[in-house]
């Protein structure tokens, strides 16, 4: 963050560096921060009234309170209201100051989700008022994604100052703004960071809600916009003619032990012509989880590599998963003679330079590593060709290093979010997509199955015959939205918990917290055999490859959207054994995620799924469902939000024909600053 933003919004430094943490850098940034939810503290619910998964705001005198210590150290107390019920509510992490508060005879207000717990219903973690000292809310209350140690009433000081600070006039020409009858972005953006007392929450939540509409077709704008700008500038670059003679990759070929699919050449003879033009290749290449995109990667730099002297780049959003790809492209490459380098933030600063080295005067051709290959003092002899996986995952300043190595090098862009084609064509503003649309033969199907997690016990014992003929389990823990410590929380307990019931299996965990080189060396574990299950949290969604793992278990299934399902069942059905995806659930469930179990239980085709999330996640779910796996997008939705894509694709040309200042400005906005929609 600019020294000059850090003073016009008043920040502390500490303030200002988790912002950084959220990517928020500019004061667009923070008025553009919009929030996940709200909170209704307009009113008090009797707690006889107050649903099972419901969030709300109850009120009663303590008539209880203890510090247990098992199964684990944490304060109960329980609340009782006019209504007469009672009301538990549970702190893990707790200080004097909570035991104060919730004195006996206190009234408290409390505000949180409604739970079933062991002994009633319970909140965990509730907000605490003391019931005299505040009064109700006049409208609901904005809740902000936010990191670690960045508390709510911090940020939405952050956003108000950001949005006294910005211009927020219409840019967009008045022609324009009337046939799209949407209002204005200044009225949009102060009815979503204070909504009126007359507006309910659940018209709030509607995606259809026009303030969130101006809000998506503002972004799309900016996404078209961007990608338009950045294939004009890129038509006009060079790129070097890289045509292949065959030589390594018949070599390669003849190594594997399995054959190509028809999908997978059609998309390799895709890539090839493309190479061997001077026009810089950019284009993306999709294909369901598990359909064999890594071996087509390797293809395509092999091509390259048939060309003297010429340098690949292979880069990925994650250690783990750049790791991944080293030790395939290892395996696979240095049968062949061809020594592949490994550059990622963790390596010691001896072995970094000793990479560097060797890339700079052109020793070493292939390179594979997450962004750190691309910081400013990593030199190529003679980079032609770099492959992205998963670059929606990467930042716009990561896109931007991307782009200052090799304005004019070849680039392969790969994701595992499939999006139908036509769709991505326009969305990509007419990039150029292959698609591999069928999956390797002789897959057994994963067998699904819905498990109420009362039953965890049954499922333990599954792990263990798994594990007893040789094969491997994941053991996954949902991301808990906000907050990354209660994840952990969750992660370590769910690994205690396991190695108590399994002592004779090895068990490892790995969650996002650990530092890179801890989280390598847990995976190295895993994938060499040496443990038997994988403790995760949803660090392992994207990209691990473990054929002998055969039994996902995925705790809180109902909590997650069905991309990351299909994602995650993915990293089994890998290898020969018949694999099995148990996904546990807690009661009660709601209507949409019932209608996603049902989805994620009866398909397995990755494309098929994503038209059914389409179906169930109607406009009214878009709060808390915000998940789009698109790149660039925060609120926009590829499955909803169709006919506003193709508006902003109809405007994207105009103005940049007949409007360039209203598109510098526009860029500006959503991207941060000018040179954010080079980076596209
Ligand atoms: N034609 C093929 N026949 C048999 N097995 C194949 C074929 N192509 C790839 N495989 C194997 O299938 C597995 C999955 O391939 P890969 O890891 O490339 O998938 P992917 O498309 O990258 O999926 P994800 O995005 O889920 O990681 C690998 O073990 C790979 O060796």
């Amino acid at each position: 963050m600019l020294p000059e933003t850090r003073q016009l919004l008043k920040l502390t430094d500490t303030t200002a560096a988790k912002l950084e943490k959220l990517h928020l850098h500019s004061a667009w940034d923070l008025a553009l921060h919009l929030p996940l939810r709200y909170e209704d503290e307009t009113q008090i619910v009797p707690i006889a009234a107050a649903a099972v998964g419901e969030i709300c705001q109850v009120e009663g005198v303590v008539v209880y309170q203890e510090v247990q210590f098992k199964p684990r150290k944490q304060l109960i107390a329980r609340i009782q209201d006019g209504s007469g019920a009672m009301l538990n509510l549970r702190f893990i992490h707790f200080y004097p100051s909570h035991q104060k508060q919730l004195a006996q005879g206190e009234t408290v207000r409390v505000l949180g989700e409604i739970k079933r717990g062991y002994f009633g219903d319970e909140m965990i973690h509730p907000k605490i008022k003391s019931a005299e000292k505040s009064d109700l809310a006049q409208s609901l209350t904005p809740i902000y994604p936010t990191t670690n140690g960045l508390n709510q009433p911090t940020l939405r000081k952050a956003v108000q100052a950001a949005l006294n600070a910005v211009d927020v006039s219409e840019i967009l020409p008045d022609t324009v703004l009337r046939k799209l009858k949407l209002p204005s972005l200044a009225e949009s953006l102060r009815t979503l960071h204070h909504p009126p007392p007359d507006l309910d929450m659940k018209t709030l939540a509607n995606g259809a809600f026009p303030a969130w509409q101006r809000l998506k077709f503002d972004e799309l704008l900016a996404q078209q916009l961007s990608m338009r700008l950045a294939r004009q500038r890129r038509r006009s670059g060079h790129a070097k003619s890289l045509v292949g003679n065959g030589f390594l990759s018949e070599k390669l070929l003849g190594n594997l032990p399995f054959r190509l699919t028809a999908a997978q050449e059609k998309v390799c003879a895709e890539i090839r012509a493309d190479l061997a033009k001077s026009v810089p290749m950019h284009r993306l290449l999709q294909g369901d989880v598990g359909s064999g995109k890594t071996i087509v990667a390797a293809l395509s730099a092999l091509v390259a590599l048939e060309n003297d002297g010429v340098q690949v780049a292979v880069m990925a959003p994650t250690e783990i998963l750049a790791e991944q790809h080293f030790i395939k492209f290892k395996q696979w490459f240095e049968p062949l003679g061809i020594s592949v380098a490994w550059l990622s933030g963790s390596l010691k600063k001896k072995e970094k330079d000793q990479a560097k080295a060797a890339l700079a005067d052109g020793r070493i051709r292939l390179a594979v590593g997450t962004h750190a290959l691309f910081q400013h003092d990593v030199l190529f002899d003679n980079l032609a060709l770099v492959i992205v996986d998963e670059q929606h995952r990467f930042g716009v300043a990561q896109r931007l290093a991307l782009k200052n190595k090799g304005d004019d090098v070849h680039q392969l862009m790969m994701s595992a979010t499939p999006i139908p084609r036509t769709l991505a064509m326009s969305f990509f503003a007419d990039l150029d997509v292959s698609s591999i649309d069928e999956l390797p033969p002789n897959r057994t199907p994963i067998k699904t199955k819905l498990v109420n997690h009362l039953r965890r016990a049954e499922v333990e014992g599954f792990v263990l015959n798994t594990c007893q003929k040789g094969q491997q389990a994941y053991w996954v823990c949902p991301l808990i939205e906000e907050s990354e410590t209660l994840q952990l929380q969750t992660a370590t307990e769910t690994w205690q918990n396991l190695q108590a019931a399994l002592p004779n299996l090895k068990i490892g965990l790995v969650h996002g917290r650990m530092k890179p080189a801890e989280k390598a060396a847990v995976m190295a574990e895993f994938v060499s055999g040496s443990l038997n299950v994988l403790v995760a949290t949803t660090v392992i969604e994207v990209g691990v490859d473990v054929p002998n793992a055969s039994l996902m278990v995925i705790e809180h299934a109902e909590r997650m959207g069905l991309a990351q399902l299909h994602q995650l069942r993915g990293r089994v059905g890998r290898g020969a054994a018949a694999s099995t995806c148990v996904l546990l659930f807690a009661e009660p469930l709601g209507q949409i995620s019932k209608a996603r179990l049902k989805v994620i239980y009866e398909h397995t085709d990755g494309f098929e799924i994503a038209r059914q999330d389409l179906e169930i996640r109607g406009p009214g779910e878009f709060l808390g469902a915000r998940q789009s796996g698109a790149p660039m997008l925060r609120f926009a939705d590829l499955a909803t939000d169709v006919p506003l894509l193709e508006q902003a694709r109809q405007l994207a040309p105009r103005l940049i024909m007949e409007y360039p200042e209203v598109v510098e400005k526009h860029l500006e906005r959503w991207l941060g600053s000018k040179e954010g929609f080079l980076a596209a």
